[in-house]
């Protein structure tokens, strides 16, 4: 098989993944889940008009300096005043409370003169304010947030607001995660000789988790034959939405991932990819489970989870893809291969925007480069480098 261009791998794995499905949930729950049915308003908001300050309703037309107005009545939040006020008439009014009939305005308490039962005001009266109308903020069946919101603070505020006691949400999908690896041992243990801390799983899992239902972690399984078999056998019988192993993708005697997944039964889309980090990525599926084969450099994982894998959860969900910012170069990038290259990369604030600052370290080992990047440069085919302030495609990843 011949290196396959990023757009067609992504083409074709998205074609693969399912239309989104809806379940519903409470709202109390429904942080970070994406809708798959508007979230339409139950009532006109505010649903009477209301005062927006402590202080006085009163007829515009009756106020005027040195008039006297005759208080005849209260409204606060959750009590109206029960009555209309007529000419030369105010009612004392507080935040929130239903404007009285007959009431067109609302002056602050601070611009008012007491007395007993009487009012005058030391500012004119402007038709209309302080006065929350009916319906200002949205009305009953208005659409307030569309399909494919992912619902955070903001929009549960406004869902709530609109009494939408639960929302439909599409289903998230169920993920099993396996690493292979002899030389592999997971965080925290004593490394002995010859071995390596096995950090794919944790990341991806950290990376997928926000969107997905479960991530389970299958641990580490040797590279050969009947323990891969056995373990990814034991892993496809539970018919999992998406199935992700990392190693043992590439060309080696020990590299068996892909032998084993055939003669499990999965259908191999496609295996190797023209970019960098990232070449040897596999992709199919066996029935309803997708499978994708990263490679086992830590860099090489994580940045085709993020291009490959993050984009197939998201459609999933019905949600948007992100699309690549184009930002100016902070300093020069070298001239590229002919592998896509996803460069690490630092966006910089500066006082005329933001900008961008490569990271020249380019080993798909080297995970503390990695670390220090909050966006990936990418970088086309035979590039032949560019100047600072040359403006180049970004994909964030600062909060992955
Ligand atoms: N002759 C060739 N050799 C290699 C090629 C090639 O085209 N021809 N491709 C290279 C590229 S590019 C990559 S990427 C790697 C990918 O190889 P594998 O997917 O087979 O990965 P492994 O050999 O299993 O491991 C590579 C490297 O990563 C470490 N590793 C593995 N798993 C983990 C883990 N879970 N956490 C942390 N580190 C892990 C492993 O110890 C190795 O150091 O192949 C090149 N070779
Ligand atoms: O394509 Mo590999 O991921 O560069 O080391």
């Amino acid at each position: 098989m011949s290196l396959l261009a990023v757009e067609k791998a992504l083409e074709t794995i998205l074609a693969r993944v399912p239309a989104p499905t809806s379940e519903t949930v409470a709202l109390n729950e429904a942080l970070g889940r994406v809708l798959v049915s508007p979230v339409v308003a139950r009532h006109d908001q505010p649903p009477f008009n209301a005062s927006a300050m402590d202080g006085y309703a009163v007829r515009a037309d009756d106020v005027a300096e040195g008039i006297w107005l005759t208080i005849v009545g209260t409204a606060q939040a959750g009590v109206g005043m029960g009555a209309a006020i007529g000419p030369g008439e105010a009612a004392r009014i507080f935040t929130g409370a239903p404007l009285p009939a007959g009431a067109d305005t609302v002056i602050m308490q601070e611009e008012a003169v007491r007395e007993a039962d009487r009012v005058r005001f030391t500012a004119d009266a402007r038709r209309g304010h302080s006065v929350r109308q009916k319906g200002n903020d949205f009305s009953c069946g208005q659409a307030l947030l569309p399909v494919g919101t992912r619902l955070n603070a903001l929009h549960i505020s406004a869902a709530a607001a609109a009494n939408c006691g639960t929302v439909n949400v599409a289903r998230r999908p169920h993920i099993d995660l396996a690493a292979t690896g002899d030389e592999l041992v997971p965080p925290g243990s004593p490394l002995g000789p010859d071995q390596i801390v096995g950090s794919n799983s944790l990341a991806i899992s950290a990376l997928l988790s926000p969107l997905v239902g479960t991530c389970a972690d299958h641990g580490i399984m040797a590279d050969d034959f009947t323990s891969l078999r056995a373990g990814l056998a034991g892993i496809f019988a539970t018919e999992p939405d998406i199935v992700i192993t990392t190693g043992g993708a590439s060309v080696g005697e020990h590299d068996l991932v892909q032998e084993t997944l055939k003669e499990l039964g999965v259908s191999l889309d496609f295996w190797r990819i023209n970019m960098r980090p990232g070449k040897p990525l596999m992709f199919g599926s066996l029935g309803k489970t997708l499978v994708f084969g990263l490679p086992g450099n830590p860099v090489s994982a994580l940045v085709t989870a993020i291009v490959f894998v993050l984009p197939a959860v998201r459609r999933w969900l019905g949600m948007e893809q992100p699309t690549l910012w184009r930002l100016p170069l902070a300093a020069p990038t070298p001239p590229n291969t002919a592998r896509r290259h996803f460069m690490r990369a630092r966006l910089q604030a500066t006082s005329s925007g933001l900008q961008v600052e490569p990271i020249l370290q380019t080993d798909s080992g080297h995970t503390s480069s990695l670390a220090q990047a909050d966006a990936l440069i990418v970088q086309p085919e035979f590039d032949q480098g560019q100047a600072p302030g040359t403006l180049v495609d970004v994909l964030p990843i600062g909060q992955c």
